[in-house]
């Protein structure tokens, strides 16, 4: 979880394949209106992503049910919003990707080829709820090389050998 920019496509690709998972990303499941709307620069609203998570959450089932261990990227800014994810399943962790609005806004600055535009980081970061001790997040500084965010993802997974 993060805001755009804060690098979770990013990291969940890089993430998935040390661990040798799958990696989706979140924006795959917005309906096209969503993509639209943000691509025109406006916010979404909460009515604009409860599809969107309710989809991705189906997405996390569909996953569990075949055993599959996956690492998905998705902003999930709200709390209401990572009760969707999270609820009632109990092999989830979230990971939260933290920055400043003034680190983020230069990578943001500097990509490429993507529909997000950077005025709506000021949004993003007004709609950012930061996860409650009682989420058990993996919080990482973003301030760092990719690898050694993974590394630390990694580490405090505290993963159990298969
Ligand atoms: N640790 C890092 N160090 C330097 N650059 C990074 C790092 N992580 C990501 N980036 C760069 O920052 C930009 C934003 O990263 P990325 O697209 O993964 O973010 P995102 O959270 O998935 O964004 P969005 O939600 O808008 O899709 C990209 O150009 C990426 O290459
Ligand atoms: O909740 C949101 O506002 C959206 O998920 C955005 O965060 C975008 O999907 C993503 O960040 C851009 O790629």
């Amino acid at each position: 979880m993060g805001v755009s920019g804060s690098g979770k496509s990013t990291i969940a690709d890089h993430l998935a394949k040390r661990l040798g998972w799958r990696y989706e990303d979140g924006d795959q499941f917005h309906p096209p209106g969503n993509v639209a709307k943000m691509s025109a620069g406006h916010p979404l609203t909460d009515g604009d992503r409860w599809p969107w998570l309710k989809a991705i959450a189906d997405e996390i089932d569909r996953l569990s049910a075949s055993g599959e261990r996956a690492v998905i990227a998705c902003s999930a800014l709200k709390r209401a919003y990572r009760d969707i994810l999270v609820h009632g399943r109990d092999d989830i962790r979230i990971v939260f990707l933290d920055g400043t609005q003034d680190l983020i806004a230069a990578r943001l600055a500097a990509r490429k080829r993507h529909f997000m535009p950077l005025g709506l980081l000021t949004s993003q970061f007004a709609t950012l709820e930061r996860p409650g001790a009682d989420e058990r997040p993996i919080i990482v500084s973003i301030d760092a090389p990719v690898e050694a965010i993974v590394d630390e993802i990694v580490s405090q997974l505290n993963l159990v050998p298969q």
